[in-house]
């Protein structure tokens, strides 16, 4: 993958991303963001490109790639709203894997997809576009992560657990071998998840039960 990589957004993701890219030796030609500030505080020494509307004028689709510099807490509706609205003016996104991660020989890795430091890709696993594999996170052998899911940092996937698209795997969670994570549903920080987790659905706990709407 050639050509200069513009990060959408310049908040904390974005510094992380940012490291990911000079790692592997992308060439950064810029930050968007809608609050000039912030990307002045953040990035003092990269491109302001302005917000993200108008892009084309500054950045070609053609010119490079993009990757998005938006995290998300607990949620990957932002990230993927950012994926489809660039896709849809003609944008590609770059593969950005930290020299730190390990990818075992022959792991799928597709188109936006981000994988931070010290992440570890097991054989016969794969990644869906989009989705993002963050800090010293683990997903082991013959896993499956869809596309626009996040498996944040230190979550553990052990063997052959299939993660839905759009799912958020919280910080620390362990789901265990073969276990499946439904489309969209939320693992919050530090649950084991024991049982498979139907579409949608938010759990957590050790072992990982539906989280009860607040009261009041
Ligand atoms: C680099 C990065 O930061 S990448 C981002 C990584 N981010 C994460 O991993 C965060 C994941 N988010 C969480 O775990 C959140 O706590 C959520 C999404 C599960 C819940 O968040 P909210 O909906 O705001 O819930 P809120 O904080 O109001 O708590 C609701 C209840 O759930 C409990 N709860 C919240 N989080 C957890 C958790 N991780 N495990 C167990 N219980 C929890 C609370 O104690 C509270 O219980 P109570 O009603 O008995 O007092």
């Amino acid at each position: 993958m050639t050509g200069p990589v513009v990060i959408v957004g310049a908040g904390g993701h974005a510094k992380v991303v940012r490291d990911a890219l000079e790692s592997a030796g992308f060439v950064i030609a810029g930050v968007t963001e809608r609050d000039a500030a912030a990307a002045a505080r953040n990035f003092p020494d990269l491109p302001y490109l302005g917000t993200d509307e108008g892009l084309a004028d500054r950045f070609a689709p053609t010119a490079g790639y993009l990757t998005i510099g938006v995290g998300g807490a607990c949620s990957t509706d932002g990230r993927r709203r950012l994926h489809e609205r660039f896709s849809d003016q003609g944008y590609r996104f770059a593969r950005v894997v930290h020299r730190m991660a390990y990818l075992a020989a022959g792991v799928q890795v597709s188109e936006g997809v981000q994988v931070m430091a010290g992440a570890v890709i097991q054989p016969g696993a794969s990644v869906g576009a989009y989705a993002l594999i963050n800090t010293r996170a683990v997903v082991d052998h013959d896993c499956f992560v869809g596309a626009h899911a996040h498996v944040g940092p230190n979550a553990t996937l052990t063997a052959a657990v299939w993660v839905g698209a759009g799912a958020f795997v919280g910080a620390g969670a362990t789901v265990l071998p073969g276990r499946r994570i439904g489309a969209g549903a939320l693992i919050a920080a530090g649950a084991v998840v024991t049982r498979d987790v139907p579409d949608g659905l938010r759990v957590a706990g050790v072992p990982a039960a539906p989280l009860t709407p607040r009261r009041g």
